[in-house]
């Protein structure tokens, strides 16, 4: 199968690298310089350092090439922010084959997930999907093993995406709930610097798990109002993404929280880490959208008010722990 990759970030990068000897890969990098530097270097320095880009992968900055290399019945791979979704989905050809995007979030201003977007910007394309889950790029780049989602309502593209990807060092599981599957990678984003937030200011391991349990909670009560199903927050796009990414130190998001806790201003965080962090673009628009469906997210409204500089991260914990007592599950 042709795979086409759209963005070569860290992401991009590790997912165009992990099919290359499978299938013909190329990698599209909008950046010119950026693709002429790993062309010659075999390595994605800005995004990815360390790790050798594969022999057999391909690398381009022409869009029309790289469209063309998945015509007929290739798949297209979007790996933009969540910021450069709606444009890619613009740019794409009419006759695009299968399209799967990579990005956790809600669209900042208009509050949309990805397949939302997909919807407005192509009615009726119908091969369209998300590949999320537990994933850190590094891990992926260097073949160490991961198990993803694909969701679609679309069962033949689900069948394409496990073609393209099941290895094995990457199982691929499928899901027809798109829209938990997209809760889930966006709202891990949010509390992955709420527990960055508690872990920076040294609160311990109690307050870790129980951020992550309530940080659960709060994805599901926004998922289920959105329609999406509550055993997905229980898979690899729920739990297991908001674990990982609220846990392991390769985390952008969690590493915002941990700065934050040492009273960084947050541009000078965003300067040093280089890469996006989603949790940070997304977390107010997740709230606007709790707020809008009738939906309680404490600790999402917590992160908002640190990230916007209205409340110090110490102020944050107390506030959420002098809530009044409720029952679980409420
Ligand atoms: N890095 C990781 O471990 C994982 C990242 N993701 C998600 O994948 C998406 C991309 O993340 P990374 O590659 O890690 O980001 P990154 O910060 O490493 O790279 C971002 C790339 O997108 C390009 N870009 C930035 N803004 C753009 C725009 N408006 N339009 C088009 N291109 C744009 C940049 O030039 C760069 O090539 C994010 O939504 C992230 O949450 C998902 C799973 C794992
Ligand atoms: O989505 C990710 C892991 O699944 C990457 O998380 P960060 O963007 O916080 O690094």
């Amino acid at each position: 199968m042709n795979l086409t990759v759209l963005g070569a970030g860290a992401w991009g990068t590790a997912v165009a690298a992990s099919t290359a000897a499978r299938h013909s890969t190329l990698l599209w990098a909008r950046d010119a310089a950026q693709c002429r530097q790993m062309q010659a270097a075999r390595e994605n320095v800005r995004y990815l350092p360390g790790v050798p880009l594969p022999a057999d992968l391909a690398l381009t900055d022409d869009l029309d090439a790289a469209f063309a290399h998945a015509r007929g019945d290739g798949l297209i791979v979007l790996a933009t922010p969540m910021a450069g979704l709606r444009e890619m989905l613009q740019r794409l050809p009419a006759d695009a084959p299968g399209v799967l995007w990579l990005c956790k979030g809600f669209e900042e201003g208009t509050g949309l997930l990805g397949h939302e977007i997909a919807r407005a910007v192509r009615p009726g394309a119908t091969q369209v999907g998300i590949l999320s889950g537990p994933s850190f790029a590094l891990e992926v780049a260097r073949g160490q093993p991961v198990a993803l989602v694909v969701a679609s309502q679309d069962d033949a593209l689900c069948r394409q995406a496990v073609d393209a990807f099941h290895s094995d060092a990457m199982r691929i599981y499928a899901s027809n709930d798109p829209v938990g599957v997209e809760v889930g990678g966006a709202v891990k984003n949010v509390m992955a610097i709420a527990t960055g937030i508690a872990d920076g200011l040294q609160l311990g391991l109690n307050a870790r798990a129980a951020l992550i349990t309530r940080g659960l909670a709060e994805m599901t009560r926004l998922g289920l109002a959105l329609g999406a199903r509550v055993e997905t927050f229980m898979g690899l796009s729920g739990l297991g993404d908001l674990v990982l990414t609220a846990t392991g130190d390769l985390s952008r998001n969690r590493k915002v929280g941990l700065l934050l806790a040492q009273g960084l201003p947050l541009p000078r965080i965003l300067q040093e880490l280089g890469h996006v962090a989603e949790g940070v673009a997304c977390a107010a628009t997740v709230l606007k959208r709790a707020q809008a469906s009738g939906v309680d997210m404490p600790i999402t409204e917590a992160v908002v008010r640190v990230l916007e500089g209205r409340l110090q991260p110490p102020q944050a914990i107390q506030e959420l722990m002098s809530r009044d007592a409720r029952r679980e599950g409420a």
